[in-house]
């Protein structure tokens, strides 16, 4: 009998940790770290394979082996607004910056020929970090805003020379206080230098699915909305603060009113 007993324990003892919502948590975190990390160690010898080194062709590895990512973590992505990111040549994208969750749903659009720009400290994260250098991302120093600036302004001269679009965060940082931060001004020089158009693009709040203080981690959709081109030729460096604003005030009505309908439809949500 104390034998039953032992092996019902030994049994019940997973179960009761798999329903316990912290540590689906902390698993589904752990899991998803330690598998990117695992599919950048296969990508690295494909993208060696495939254009010798770094080179931004290299995203089409890294997308095709990153989208399988989301079932395991139960998440769904709804895109709508797909016509705009029908634009010919190079082009900035912009879009909120909530966790490094959005790489999933980067990975789910971004067109061909697109990297990204992004703080220098994520190459020293092993794996990963080499295959965001083997895509050709564009590593910019924050804390020393000049050699930051020098850096976008030669990414500007190798969108057009190389034909490259770039994905930028223009918040600066990762925000999951809801909203978006003010935006910083680097994306914005960065489009008008290059005489290129603007793509905003919105994550739907992570709030439904994701609490990092009360330990949650449920399944969830995120709903994600391309928005309208905003063209920058003519403009100059006088137009940065009127090109932000604007940007920041169609993407912060986009966030929530594409937030708002994905806490209706997957029920309440807590802040
Ligand atoms: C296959 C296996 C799996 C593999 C795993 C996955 C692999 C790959 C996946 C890739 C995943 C990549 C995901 C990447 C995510 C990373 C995201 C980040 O790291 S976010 C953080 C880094 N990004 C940024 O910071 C971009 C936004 N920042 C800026 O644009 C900033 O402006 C700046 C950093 C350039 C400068 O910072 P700061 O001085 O604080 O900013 P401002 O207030 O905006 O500017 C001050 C004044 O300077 C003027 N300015 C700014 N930029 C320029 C410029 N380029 N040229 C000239 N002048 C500039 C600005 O106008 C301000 O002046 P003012 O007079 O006040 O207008
Ligand atoms: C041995 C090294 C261990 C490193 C462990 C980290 C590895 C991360 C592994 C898997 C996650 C895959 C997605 C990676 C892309 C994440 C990009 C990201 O979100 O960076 C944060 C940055 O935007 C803003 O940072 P701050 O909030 O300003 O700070």
């Amino acid at each position: 009998m104390d034998g039953l007993w032992m092996i019902a324990l030994l049994l019940l003892i997973p179960l009761l940790l798999w329903t316990s919502s912290t540590f689906v948590f902390y698993f589904k975190k752990c899991f998803y770290v330690a598998w990117m990390m695992l599919l950048a160690l296969f990508a690295i010898p494909l993208c060696i394979l495939k254009s010798g080194g770094r080179d931004v062709e290299n995203m089409r590895i890294i997308r095709g082996l990153v989208r399988h990512v989301k079932y395991f973590l139960g998440l769904r992505f709804d895109v709508s607004g797909w016509e705009h990111l029908q634009t010919e040549g190079p082009y900035v994208i912009i879009s909120n910056h909530q966790s490094s969750l959005d790489v999933l749903g980067l990975m789910e659009i971004l067109p061909d020929r697109c990297t990204m720009i992004a703080k220098k400290e994520l190459i020293y994260a092993g794996t990963v970090g080499l295959v965001c250098w083997l895509g050709g991302i564009v590593f910019i120093n924050r804390k020393k805003t000049n050699d930051a600036k020098n850096v976008m302004a030669d990414a500007a001269k190798t969108m057009l020379d190389d034909q490259i679009r770039l994905w930028v965060f223009p918040e600066g940082t990762r925000n999951q206080r809801g909203g978006l931060l003010p935006f910083k001004k680097g994306a914005f020089h960065l489009a008008v230098q290059a005489q290129v158009p603007i793509i905003p693009i919105v994550f739907s709040s992570y709030s439904n699915f994701y609490l990092r203080k009360e330990k949650q981690f449920n399944s969830g959709t995120i709903r994600l909305k391309i928005l309208p081109k905003i063209d920058t030729k003519g403009m100059t460096s006088d137009d940065i603060s009127s090109l932000s604003d604007k940007s920041f005030n169609l993407m912060r009505s986009a966030f929530h009113s594409i937030s708002d309908s994905v806490t209706q439809s997957n029920g309440p949500s807590r802040h």
